[in-house]
């Protein structure tokens, strides 16, 4: 049965019960063994959570100064909806692709997050705005006359994840993952039933059962 009546119950409920270890093992279930972005894109604060639905970004490498700087960057920003998330890649990532201005864009807009298969940068002011970006470190070096965005709400490929527009994105402090659109209630109902599972194996454990026996009994590790 289905426990949320909206999105934003969803995000919620997602928030508040899931992690996205158990997100993965469910995918895994399904045979869906590749859906974990690289492991080097990370929370830039290990309490940032972000779930809401894929507005990817395309990047290239671009060499010198631009006819039009950052390319369709700013378009791209300012056409996000409330509750998508800026997902980010492509190109060499010889820069920052994300910063300050565009955490302080896309969060007024009502998008939940950004991640960014790339660097950012601006760290302290992109922290003070308490908006959860994910990135693979922080490099100072500017964007303007090394990336341009060349498309956006188009498919993109982040390792081996093919990312949809509107697929679901959740990430937290283990990593960041996309959940197909197709089985996106399947997935996430039997998560939460998995979830809910492993604290009452807990419990036990805590109460003395043995890992053999736990493990016998409810199938949870
Ligand atoms: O120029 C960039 O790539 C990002 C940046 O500094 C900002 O958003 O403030
Ligand atoms: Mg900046």
């Amino acid at each position: 049965m289905i426990e949320w009546k909206n999105e934003r119950d969803l995000f919620e409920l997602m928030k508040r019960e899931l992690y996205t270890p158990v997100v993965g093992d469910i995918l895994d279930r399904k045979g869906l063994y590749h859906r974990f972005l690289p492991q080097p894109i990370q929370p830039i604060q290990e309490n940032m959570v972000v779930v809401g639905r894929a507005m990817p970004a395309l990047m290239v490498d671009v060499y010198g100064e631009q006819e039009k700087p950052f390319g369709l960057l700013t378009e791209a920003l300012d056409q996000l909806q409330p509750g998508e998330i800026y997902v980010a890649s492509g190109g060499t990532m010889r820069c920052a692709y994300w910063g300050e201005i565009l955490t302080a864009t896309a969060k007024k807009r009502g998008a939940t997050g950004a991640v960014i298969n790339g660097f950012h940068r601006d760290t302290p002011m992109v922290l003070e705005q308490g908006w959860p970006v994910f990135s693979i470190g922080r490099y100072a070096q500017d964007s303007s006359v090394r990336t341009q965005v060349i498309n956006y709400r188009c498919p993109i490929e982040i390792g081996n994840v093919w990312i949809y527009p509107g697929d679901i994105v959740f990430g937290d402090l283990d990593g960041v993952l996309v959940i197909p659109k197709e089985l996106e209630e399947e997935v996430i109902t039997l998560a939460l039933e998995k979830v809910r599972g492993e604290k009452l194996v807990r419990k036990e454990i805590e109460n003395g059962m043995s890992s053999t026996e736990a493990f016998k009994k409810y199938g949870i590790l």
